[in-house]
C-alpha cells in the first residue's frame, strides 16, 4: 500500500513540476519578442515559408534582439544564438539535454548518440570517442579515395548536370564502405526513407505520439526503421563471421570490438549506433559538399586560389593525412561554406535547471533552439556576413574569433563526433573532383534557393557545368 502511495505521489510531483515549469516558461515568453503567432498553431507555418524563414533568421538579431520566443503550437520555445549565451548552454553537460523534439527523431533514427540522454549517451560516447582519433581516422582515407574515383568516373562525358544526386550517391558509397564495411548496393534501405518529423510540426496535433502512431507516416517510419534494423543486423552477423580475416576498416568492426570488451555495449547498441552513423553522415556531408561546389563555381577567383594550393599535390600519388592537413585553404573554403549554410540549422536543448541569460531567468523545463544559421550571420562577428569569403578562417583571424561564434558541428560535450571524419572526407572528395574539372554555374542556375528543414538543402538541386581541367 505504502509502495503504491509513494509511486502515485512521485508521479503527481513530477506532473506538478512539469505544469509549474510550463506556466513559468509561458509567463516568460509572453514578455519576449518574436514573430507574430497564430492561435493554437503558433509559428509552425513559418516552416512552410522558406523565404520568410530565411529572412527572419538572417535578420533575427535586428528584428528581435538576443532572445526570441516562438511557439511550436502550444509549446513555447526560446531561440538563442548569441555566442555568450551559447557558451553558457553548450559548454557543460548541465542544461545540455536533448529535448522533446528529438523524440520525433526516435521513430526514424532510433536511440543512438544523437537522440539519447543521460547514462546511455555518456557510456556510448565515451566508448566510441577514441575511434575518432586522427590515427584511427587515417585508415578511412583509402575508402574516401576509392569513392572519390568512382564519383568522378561516373561524371565522364557530362557537361551540364544536376550534381546533387551524384553527390548523394557518392556519400552513400562512403558510408556503406566506412560504417558498414560493404559496397553500396542498389537495394540498400539507406538509399530510401525520409524524415517525417518536420511534417509533424506543421500539423502540431501529430506531435503527440499516441495520435501520430495511427497515421500512415508513422507506419511508413516504422517499416523504414525495421528494414534498416534487419539490413544492419544481417551485415553485423556476416561481419562477425568474417572479422578475423578482414583487413578493411569500418565502424561496425569497431563497435563489435567495443562490445567484445565491454558487457555494457550490447548488440542493440551496435545496431542503434550503426544506424545513427549511417543517417547522421548522409545529408549533412552531401549538403556541405554540394554547397561548397556551388560557392566555388560562383567564385572563380576562389576556385583558382584553391587549385593553386592543390597543385603542390599529385593526383596519382598516395594522399596521406599529412597532405590533407597541409591543404589549409581548402579547409577554409569548407568552413566558410558551412558558415553560410550550416546544413544542420537548428539544435534543440531542454533546460534542466534555471539559468540566467543576460538578466532573464530561463526556467527549468524550457525548450531552447540554438541556431547556428543566425549566429553565423551576425555582422558583429562576420562583417559583410552574406559574402562568401574563406579568408575569414585564415589561422591568425581564427585565433581572434569568439570560440562560440562558429558552430556548424555544435560545440561542447555534445558536439558532432563525426566532425574530423567529415572534414577529411570532404577534402579528399573535393581534391579528386577539382583536379579533374573546372566548375562553373550554368546560365539560369546562378542563384540557389535553400530549403530549410531538419537539414538545409538546395531546392531543385545544384547545377554545375564541368570543363575538363587541362
Ligand atoms: C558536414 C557534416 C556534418 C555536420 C555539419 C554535422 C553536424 C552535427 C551537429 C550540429 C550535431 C549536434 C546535433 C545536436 O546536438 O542536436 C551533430 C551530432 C552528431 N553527429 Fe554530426 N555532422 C556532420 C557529419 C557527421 C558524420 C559524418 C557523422 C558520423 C559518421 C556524424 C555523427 C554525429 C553523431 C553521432 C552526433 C551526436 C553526437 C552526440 O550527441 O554525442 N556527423 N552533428
Amino acid at each position: 500500500m505504502d509502495y503504491y502511495l509513494g509511486y502515485i505521489l512521485a508521479i503527481l510531483t513530477s506532473v506538478l513540476t512539469v505544469i509549474k515549469n510550463y506556466i513559468r516558461t509561458v509567463i516568460l515568453v509572453w514578455k519576449l519578442p518574436g514573430p507574430p503567432a497564430l492561435p493554437l498553431l503558433g509559428n509552425v507555418l513559418i516552416i512552410k515559408n522558406n523565404e520568410e524563414l530565411i529572412y527572419v533568421s538572417t535578420y533575427a538579431s535586428i528584428l528581435f534582439g538576443p532572445l526570441i520566443r516562438i511557439w511550436v503550437s502550444l509549446l513555447p520555445v526560446i531561440v538563442i544564438y548569441e555566442p555568450r549565451h551559447l557558451k553558457l548552454i553548450l559548454s557543460t553537460n548541465k542544461n545540455n539535454e536533448k529535448g522533446f523534439f528529438y523524440k520525433a527523431l526516435h521513430n526514424f533514427i532510433g536511440p543512438g548518440l544523437i537522440t539519447s540522454n543521460g547514462y546511455t549517451w555518456k557510456k556510448n560516447r565515451k566508448l566510441i570517442q577514441p575511434y575518432f582519433h586522427m590515427n584511427v581516422l587515417e585508415k578511412f582515407i583509402e575508402h574516401f579515395v576509392e569513392c572519390s574515383h568512382r564519383f568522378v568516373s561516373k561524371l565522364d562525358g557530362q557537361k551540364t548536370l544536376k550534381i546533387t544526386p551524384f553527390i548523394n550517391d557518392c556519400i552513400l558509397d562512403v558510408l556503406h564502405n566506412s560504417v558498414l564495411g560493404v559496397p553500396l548496393d542498389l537495394d540498400s534501405p539507406y538509399r530510401k526513407g525520409e524524415l517525417q518529423a518536420i511534417e509533424r510540426f506543421i500539423r502540431p496535433w501529430l506531435i503527440f505520439e499516441p495520435i501520430y502512431s495511427w497515421t500512415s507516416s508513422a507506419n511508413y517510419e516504422k517499416k523504414q526503421k525495421s528494414s534498416l534494423e534487419s539490413y544492419t543486423k544481417q551485415i553485423l552477423y556476416d561481419r562477425k563471421k568474417e572479422l578475423k580475416n578482414s583487413t578493411k576498416t569500418c565502424f561496425l568492426d569497431m563497435f563489435i570490438e567495443i562490445s567484445e570488451n565491454n558487457d555494457q555495449f550490447t548488440e542493440e547498441d551496435i545496431i542503434n549506433e550503426t544506424i545513427t552513423f549511417m543517417l547522421a553522415g548522409q545529408d549533412s556531408v552531401a549538403g556541405t559538399m554540394a554547397f561548397t561546389l556551388f560557392y566555388l563555381a560562383k567564385e572563380p577567383e576562389i576556385q583558382d586560389k584553391l587549385i593553386k594550393e592543390m597543385s603542390d599535390y599529385d593526383v596519382n600519388s598516395h594522399i596521406s593525412m599529412k597532405e590533407i592537413n597541409q591543404m589549409k585553404y581548402m579547409e577554409q573554403v569548407i568552413k566558410e561554406s558551412l558558415r553560410l549554410i550550416p546544413v544542420i540549422p537548428l539544435i534543440s536543448r531542454v533546460i534542466t535547471e534555471d539559468i540566467t541569460l543576460d538578466k532573464t531567468v530561463i526556467p527549468a523545463g524550457t525548450n531552447l533552439f540554438v541556431s547556428p544559421f543566425v549566429t553565423h550571420r551576425l555582422e558583429e562577428f562576420y562583417p559583410d556576413p552574406l559574402k562568401f569569403d574563406p579568408d575569414r578562417f585564415e589561422e591568425s583571424r581564427v585565433a581572434k574569433m569568439h570560440p562560440y561564434s562558429y558552430l556548424p558541428f555544435s560545440l561542447g560535450p555534445r558536439n558532432c563526433i563525426g566532425y574530423k571524419f567529415s572534414i577529411i572526407e570532404l577534402k579528399i572528395l573535393l581534391f579528386y573532383f577539382l583536379k579533374k574539372y573546372v566548375i562553373s554555374l550554368p546560365p539560369g542556375k546562378e542563384e540557389v534557393q535553400i530549403s530549410y528543414r531538419a537539414t538545409i538543402r538546395a531546392s531543385g538541386g545544384i547545377w554545375l557545368t564541368l570543363t575538363p581541367r587541362t
